[in-house]
C-alpha cells in the first residue's frame, strides 16, 4: 500500500516537472505570435487554392512554417537572453533568463525545429517554399537579431520582412512560384510591423534604452515615432485596398478594410493626441487584432 502511494506521488511529480518542462519549449517558441504569423501563411495557401485538395500536404507545410517559426523564435531568445534579462517585461516569463531552459537547451530545441521544419516545407510544399523558409529564418537570426537590433533604428523595419514572408512561403508551396498576389501579401505585412512594434517600443522605452537596444523611440523620442507610426499606416491602408483588387477579394473584405483602417486611424490619433502609454498600448494591442481580422476577412469567398 505505502510503495504504491510513493510511486503514485513520484509518478505525479515527475509528470508534473515535465508538464513544465513542455510549457517552458512552448515559451521558447513564442506561441501567441506564431499563430498570427501562420495565419497569414494559410490564407496565403487558400488564396493560392492548389493545395486544398492535398489535405496532408496544406497541413505538412503550415507545420513547416509554424516550426520555423518557432526555431526563429528560440534563436532569438538563445542570442538575446543577455538583454532579455535586464528588461522586466522578459527576465521572469522568459525560460531562459528565468533558469526554465538552459542556452544548450535552447540552441538545440531551436536546430531540431529548423531541420524539421525545413525537411516539411521540402516533402509538402517544394524546392521554394523551403529555400524561403531557411532563408527567412536566416534573414530573422543573423540580419535581425544578430546585426540590425542592437545597432539601428531601422532593425525593425528590415527586420519585419521575416515576420511577412510566411505568405511568400506558403503561395510558393501550392504554385511553385511568387507572384503579385503574395508580394502584395507581403507588403500588407512589412507595413504593418512598424505601427504593431513602434507603438509597444513607446511603452517600453525605458527597458530598451536600459538594455542599449535603439528602438526608435529610445533615440527620437515618442512624437518622433508616432509621426513614423502615422507615416507607415498611410501607407498600409492603400496597399491593403491594392491587395483587395490584386487577390480579387469580395465587397466584404474592402467593407471590414475599410471598418478596420478607420478604427486604426482613430487609435494612432489617439496616440497623437494624448502621447501616454494607454494609447500606445492600446494601440499594440489593436495592431494584432487588426492584422488578424484582415487576414479573416480574406478567407471569405467573393460574393
Ligand atoms: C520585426 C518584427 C516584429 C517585432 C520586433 C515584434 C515585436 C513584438 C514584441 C516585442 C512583442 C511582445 C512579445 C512579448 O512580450 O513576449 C510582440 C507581440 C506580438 N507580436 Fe510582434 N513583432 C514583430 C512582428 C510580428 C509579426 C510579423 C507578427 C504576426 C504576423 C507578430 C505578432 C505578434 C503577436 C500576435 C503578439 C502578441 C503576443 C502576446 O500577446 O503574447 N509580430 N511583438
Ligand atoms: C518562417 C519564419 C522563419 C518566420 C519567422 C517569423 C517570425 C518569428 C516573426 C517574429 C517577429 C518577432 C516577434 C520579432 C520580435 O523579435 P524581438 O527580438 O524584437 O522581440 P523580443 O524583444 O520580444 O525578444
Amino acid at each position: 500500500m505505502g510503495s504504491s502511494i510513493v510511486e503514485t506521488v513520484a509518478a505525479v511529480g515527475l509528470a508534473t516537472r515535465m508538464g513544465e518542462r513542455c510549457k517552458a519549449y512552448l515559451l521558447l517558441a513564442k506561441p501567441r505570435i506564431l499563430l498570427l504569423v501562420a495565419l497569414t501563411g494559410l490564407v496565403a495557401m487558400v488564396l493560392e487554392g492548389s493545395l486544398l485538395g492535398a489535405p496532408w500536404r496544406f497541413s505538412g507545410v503550415l507545420l513547416g512554417i509554424l516550426l520555423a517559426g518557432a526555431a526563429a523564435n528560440a534563436l532569438n531568445q538563445y542570442w538575446d537572453r543577455d538583454i532579455d534579462s535586464v528588461m522586466a517585461r522578459t527576465r521572469n516569463k522568459r525560460p531562459i533568463p528565468s533558469g526554465k531552459i538552459s542556452p544548450r537547451e535552447a540552441l538545440g530545441f531551436s536546430l531540431v525545429a529548423a531541420l524539421a521544419a525545413i525537411w516539411l516545407l521540402q516533402v509538402a510544399g517544394g524546392s521554394l517554399a523551403a529555400l524561403l523558409g531557411l532563408g527567412t529564418l536566416g534573414f530573422y537570426v543573423l540580419i535581425y537579431t544578430l546585426w540590425l537590433k542592437r545597432r539601428t533604428t531601422l532593425n525593425i523595419v528590415v527586420g519585419g520582412a521575416a515576420g511577412a514572408a510566411p505568405p511568400l512561403i506558403g503561395w510558393a508551396a501550392g504554385a511553385g512560384e511568387v507572384g503579385w498576389v503574395p508580394a502584395l501579401l507581403f507588403l500588407v505585412i512589412f507595413l504593418w510591423t512598424p505601427v504593431h512594434f513602434w507603438a509597444l517600443a513607446i511603452c517600453l522605452k525605458e527597458e530598451y534604452a536600459q538594455a542599449g537596444v535603439p528602438m526608435l523611440p529610445v533615440v527620437v523620442g515618442e512624437r518622433a515615432t508616432c509621426v513614423r507610426i502615422a507615416i507607415y499606416v498611410a501607407l498600409l491602408l492603400p496597399m491593403t485596398v491594392w491587395l483587395g483588387f490584386g487577390a480579387g477579394l469580395g465587397a466584404v473584405y474592402f467593407f471590414g478594410a475599410t471598418v478596420l483602417g478607420l478604427i486604426l486611424v482613430a487609435k494612432v490619433a489617439a496616440l497623437w493626441r494624448r502621447k501616454d502609454r494607454q494609447a500606445a498600448w492600446a494601440l499594440f494591442g489593436y495592431s494584432n487584432v487588426y492584422l488578424a481580422a484582415l487576414f479573416l476577412l480574406m478567407l471569405i469567398p467573393r460574393g
